[in-house]
């Protein structure tokens, strides 16, 4: 077991180095339900055989959408807190790839602390299809990422991925609920040593380790 030496206070605070931070109990309902819309636009999108005229109507009314929502941007870099189910928070990115709550594009894997480590439950739809039916294996190495990265810098300090080892064991289904657990080895100084999982219907369908350099934070 995993023992949590550092509290996520010590994180530092982002505003110090010239990057907004907000809230994530902040962003209105109406925010994530236009995340949440857009997502599911995505898949339709993608897997849509509609006519070609309902194909143009939709493509202006999104143009439409875009130039609309376009006149007032977050900075880049912009973080968020997100409660971790234990009276701890993490900070992160608001568009992460993986975990953003602003980003239709991400599955927004919801990393809850266990006494273990993290855990989090995530079913993907073909957004995330790599082989038919399967989900990409760039995409299980992104989830793996995240969900080291976020054990290594809740746990110890935020760090960069400086090395990341997956394998690949069975196929990873979609419109599957996955499992995805991750753990603290152990630290060396700067070098944190994590691994993770994936199972699906209880069998692991892929392992990662990965090596993370503690991010140095000037006096
Ligand atoms: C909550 C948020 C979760 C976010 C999860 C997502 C995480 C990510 O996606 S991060 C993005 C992807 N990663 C990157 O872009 C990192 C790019 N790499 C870098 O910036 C640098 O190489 C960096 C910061 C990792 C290390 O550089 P630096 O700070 O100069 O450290 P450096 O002195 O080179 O290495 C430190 C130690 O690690 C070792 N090390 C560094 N890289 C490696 C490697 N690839 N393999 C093995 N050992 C390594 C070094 O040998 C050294 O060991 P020792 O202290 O024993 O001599």
């Amino acid at each position: 077991m995993t023992v949590n030496t550092q509290p996520t206070t010590e994180t530092p605070d982002p505003r110090a180095f010239g990057l907004p931070l907000v809230e994530g109990g902040s962003l209105p309902a109406e925010l994530h339900s236009l995340v949440s819309s857009v997502h599911d636009l995505i898949d339709a999108v993608g897997n849509t055989r509609a006519d070609t005229e309902t194909l143009a109507e939709a493509a202006a009314t999104v143009r439409g959408l875009t130039d609309r929502l376009d006149v007032d941007r977050r900075q880049v870099g912009t973080m968020v807190t997100r409660d971790l189910g234990d009276g701890t928070t993490e900070i992160g990115t608001i568009t992460n790839i993986v975990a953003g709550d602003t980003n239709p594009a991400a599955p927004r894997l919801a990393l809850m602390r266990t006494p273990e480590g993290m855990r989090a439950e995530v079913t993907l739809n073909t957004i995330y299809q790599g082989p038919p039916g399967l989900v990409h294996g760039g995409w299980i190495a992104a989830m793996l990422d995240q969900a080291v990265g976020s054990v290594s810098s809740v746990e110890t300090s935020p760090g960069l991925t400086a090395r990341l080892e997956i394998d690949y064991r069975r196929p990873t289904p979609l419109f599957t609920p996955l499992e995805i657990t991750s753990w603290v080895e152990r630290t060396e100084g700067r070098k944190v040593y994590v691994a993770g999982r994936i199972r699906a219907h209880g069998q692991v369908t892929a392992e990662g380790k990965a090596l993370m350099i503690r991010v140095e934070v000037p006096e």
